[in-house]
């Protein structure tokens, strides 16, 4: 299998026009000199051209719609058949005065996925992106794509947002109106098992996507994810965003606040319009499995322990759940009102526009009528574990002040957790049925 490994490198690196296929030097080199060393005669060459012939049939006719652009040209060369780029422009194509064309990256993932679909049917052109990691449930994140994307017509692309070269190709294939920045590494308590991986996505990858956008000929507007966690240990409620954000009680909130930051200097900087949507722990249908609404669900219904986390003294724990559909009215309200960036292949050419937004129901639920809810819904009693709530990134309560996101996007959530636990529940007892869920 290594002896392949530069072999499919190199293909990798095939242009897609047809007929025009040069390869580079030092990949042709590369794999003589692997040939020179592994293949002693012509019968043995012969069988390898057989095996590898075999293999990229399989791979051709595999049927997949989520695909890089560089995957496809494989499929190019082969087939003399480019039908990536028709497909991307395709679902790229607005068909809506508004005339957007939007990127969203975690176009797979539980708001991306959402947000997506939305936009679409509104008549915005949309492209996904997507690396599909498998932080939870991969096959998760690939049922959002075939029952909420493809139906739609949503074209994703599997690559990662740490992939500049992928990012400019996307970027010269498509001249995007806006960015809906969903992609990160989320949930608070994983950063004490794999912190890098929130260095990876909420840093490096936003400084990767924020050079490709910068480098625009037409910058896009971004309007991207933060967190309510950036409130950290702040006590005074509700949460407005003038607050001080300076005590992050997690890694994960952290890279939240230092994302702020970072997208703060690009517009500075770079005349780039940004807005940060700070979300309150959105949950709902297609919900994210490492969300504690989300797991309590799956361990009720498999006769499991729960363990309810309290502050000191018995102090409730409580959170401000805000129900997807609003969250995504958000997100598209943001889109609408955000104004252009104003550089122009790196130059700036004035102030832009920058905003960091609250998103959440301001109605904090306590845990325990969480869990009592999620009881009457599931027809099942918890097996619950009181326990104080760990030192590992949690934070006691969270509460949205709401009145900029009202001001400036018109954002008046409706759901209130009852109504959307149930529509949750509902879409749960559908997708899983009986069969036991897993996150991981
Ligand atoms: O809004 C946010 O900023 C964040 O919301 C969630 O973080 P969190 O609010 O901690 O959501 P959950 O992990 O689902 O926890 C919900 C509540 O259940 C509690 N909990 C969690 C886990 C558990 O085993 N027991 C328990 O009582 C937590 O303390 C919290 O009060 C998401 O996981 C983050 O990605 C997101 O950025």
């Amino acid at each position: 299998m290594t002896a392949l490994k530069p072999i499919l490198h190199h293909i990798d690196n095939i242009p897609s026009h047809t007929g025009k296929f040069k390869p580079e030097k030092s990949s042709v080199y590369y794999i003589h000199h692997r040939l020179r060393f592994h293949i002693s005669s012509a019968k043995c060459a012969l069988w390898w051209i057989i095996f590898l012939s075999l293999i990229l049939m399989l791979f051709f006719l595999s049927p997949t719609s989520t695909t890089t652009p560089r995957r496809r040209h494989r499929t190019t060369i082969s087939t003399g058949i480019s039908n990536w780029k028709r497909e991307i422009k395709l679902s790229a194509t607005p068909c809506s005065v508004r005339n957007h064309v939007v990127l969203v990256t975690g176009a797979v993932g539980f708001i991306g996925a959402h947000a997506s679909v939305a936009l679409k049917r509104r008549g915005d052109g949309v492209v996904g992106l997507d690396n599909f990691n498998p932080y939870y449930d991969v096959t998760l994140k690939s049922a959002r794509k075939s029952n909420l994307l493809d139906p739609e017509g949503v074209f994703v692309v599997k690559g990662d947002i740490n992939d500049g070269e992928l990012l400019r190709e996307l970027f010269d294939l498509i001249h995007f109106t806006h960015v809906l920045h969903l992609a990160a590494q989320a949930g608070v308590r994983y950063a004490m098992i794999n912190p890098n991986s929130y260095i990876k996505s909420n840093i490096d990858g936003f400084v990767n996507l924020l050079e490709v956008v910068k480098s625009a000929v037409d910058q896009p507007a971004i309007v991207w994810a933060s967190s309510s966690s950036v409130y950290g240990l702040n006590s005074k409620v509700p949460f407005s965003e003038t607050d001080q954000t300076d005590q992050p009680a997690s890694l994960y909130a952290a890279t939240k606040k230092a994302g702020e930051a970072i997208a703060h200097a690009y517009n500075h900087i770079h005349g780039l319009s940004i807005t940060g949507l700070r979300f309150f722990t959105v949950y709902g249908p297609w919900g994210r499995p490492d969300m504690a609404y989300f797991f309590f669900t799956k361990n009720m219904m498999n006769q499991k322990h729960i363990k309810i986390f309290e502050g000191a003294n018995h102090g409730t724990v409580a959170r401000d759940f805000t129900y997807i559909d609003d969250v995504v009215k958000g997100c598209l309200s943001a889109i609408d009102s955000a104004k252009k960036s104003t550089g122009n292949g790196k130059k700036k050419k004035g102030e832009a526009q920058f905003r960091i937004i609250n998103l959440g129901n301001t109605s904090p639920v306590s845990v325990h009528k969480l869990v009592r809810t999620l009881e009457k819904l599931l027809k099942v009693k918890a097996k619950k574990k009181v326990v104080l709530m760990p030192r590992n990134g949690d934070v006691p309560l969270t509460h949205a002040d709401i009145s900029l996101a009202r001001m400036e996007l018109g954002y008046e959530p409706s759901v209130d957790l009852g109504t959307g636990l149930k529509k949750f529940v509902k879409w749960y007892l559908d997708y899983y049925g009986d069969e036991k869920s897993s996150w991981r």
